[in-house]
């Protein structure tokens, strides 16, 4: 019969690893550290995996927590569990103010993923004191971690990104942040950093300041052409145009799990950009605009054709405002972009929330709830 024991926690019966250390006697005080860190490993991951399975109906992502619960779970021996002495804790009335205001629940996500992290370290370095191959196993589960953070939240982006139905790219303006705020209070859920003239130092501290705002309201940030600036400030990903970064290049350089848009003006366009891993695309101009001189207008027309044929998320842009949205609409648009409508409006809030509404309304209609849900 196999040697282990019956856990509690939903494990079942759990093979041991081994009973005892190889290194002969360890202090009682390190069989502590190891049987508080695996249990706050597991508890945050429990709390992760509780978001991936009901919050994100996420299969893949809800198994691989339970498989890192489950491998913990096979190193809890009774020796470590019987070192436990939570009364003589000293710890155990500590907690920090931050622990009581978890005000959203990326914050919360984040936080329990720093917790399992912190606990990998800790049996890592601690482990290698009570079995020769603890120290490798918990760094390889540090870095499954690592993964399953970047996943969770590059998946998170998409749906927020398929989510979003109105984008705002913004234009230099001397109350911006305000402008961009008042939008977000709206309902406005996608922000892009655009300005074509602006020195790089500026530029920095703008697209700084614009992404914690996104940010702290659960919108997504992109910047316009510069891969390096959304980086630098750690945007959700990029805005490209044909004559910018091919999409390729930039996905080296961002990972898989940050967006990347790309313009299109016709067909030949979209296809490309669809083929370059593309995750959403620009659509237009649907009118000509002052706010992209020179450039003619694609028309209703490939609005139509995003429509029939776009196999991912699209938004018609140029020209787009609040008496014409339902003509752009009219031709099969369910999500669109602005720059004057809102960045010039002398109340982005209402104009925000007016967009939305039609868009959601469309949505309603054309039976796709789940871009009319507000996300949490
Ligand atoms: C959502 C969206 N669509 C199109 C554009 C235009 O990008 P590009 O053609 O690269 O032109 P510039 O914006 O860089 O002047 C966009 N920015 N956003
Ligand atoms: C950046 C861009 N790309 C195509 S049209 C456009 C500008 C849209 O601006 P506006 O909404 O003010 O017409
Ligand atoms: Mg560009």
């Amino acid at each position: 019969m196999n040697a282990g024991w019956y856990d509690e926690n939903n494990n079942g019966f759990v093979p041991m690893v081994e009973s005892h250390n190889q290194r002969g006697q360890v202090q009682p005080a390190v069989c502590r550290i190891l049987d508080a860190n695996l249990d706050r490993a597991r508890e945050g991951l429990r709390i992760i995996e509780e978001w991936c399975r009901f919050g994100l109906n996420n299969a893949q992502l809800s198994e691989e927590c339970k498989q890192l619960r489950q491998e913990l779970a096979t190193w809890h021996n009774p020796e470590l569990r019987a070192a436990r002495d939570t009364p003589g804790d000293p710890g155990t009335q500590l907690t920090h103010p931050q622990e009581q205001q978890r005000t959203d629940l990326k914050s919360l996500l984040q936080a329990n993923f720093c917790r399992v992290e912190e606990a990998l370290r800790v049996l890592e370095e601690y482990g290698k004191l009570y079995h020769a191959q603890m120290g490798s196993a918990f760094k390889q589960m540090r870095y499954r971690v690592y993964t399953l953070e970047s996943q969770l939240l590059g998946y998170e982006r998409q749906q927020r990104l398929r989510r979003s139905q109105l984008y705002l790219v913004t234009s230099p303006a001397k109350d911006l942040l305000s402008v961009v705020e008042a939008a977000l209070a709206g309902g406005l859920t996608l922000v892009q950093y655009r300005d074509k003239n602006a020195e790089d130092g500026d530029r920095f501290s703008h697209a700084q300041q614009l992404c914690q705002l996104c940010h702290k309201y659960g919108a997504l940030f992109l910047v316009n052409d510069r891969v390096d600036l959304a980086l630098a400030v750690a945007a959700d990903g990029v805005h490209l145009g044909q004559q910018d970064l091919p999409i390729k290049v930039a996905r080296q350089l961002l990972g898989p799990h940050k967006i990347i848009g790309c313009s299109t003006t016709n067909a030949e366009e979209m296809q490309r950009a669809i083929q370059g891993g593309a995750d959403y695309i620009g659509v237009g101009p649907v009118y000509e605009t002052p706010t992209k001189v020179g450039k003619p207008a694609a028309g209703l027309e490939y609005v139509r054709y995003a429509a029939q044929h776009s196999p991912i998320p699209w938004f018609a842009i140029g020209g787009i405002d609040v008496n014409n949205i339902n003509d752009v609409i009219s031709a099969g648009a369910e999500r669109v972009a602005v720059v004057r409508a809102i960045v010039e409006a002398e109340q982005p809030t209402l104009v925000a929330q007016y967009f939305i509404s039609q868009l959601t309304r469309v949505h309603i209609r054309s039976n796709k709830p789940e871009l009319s849900q507000s996300y949490v």
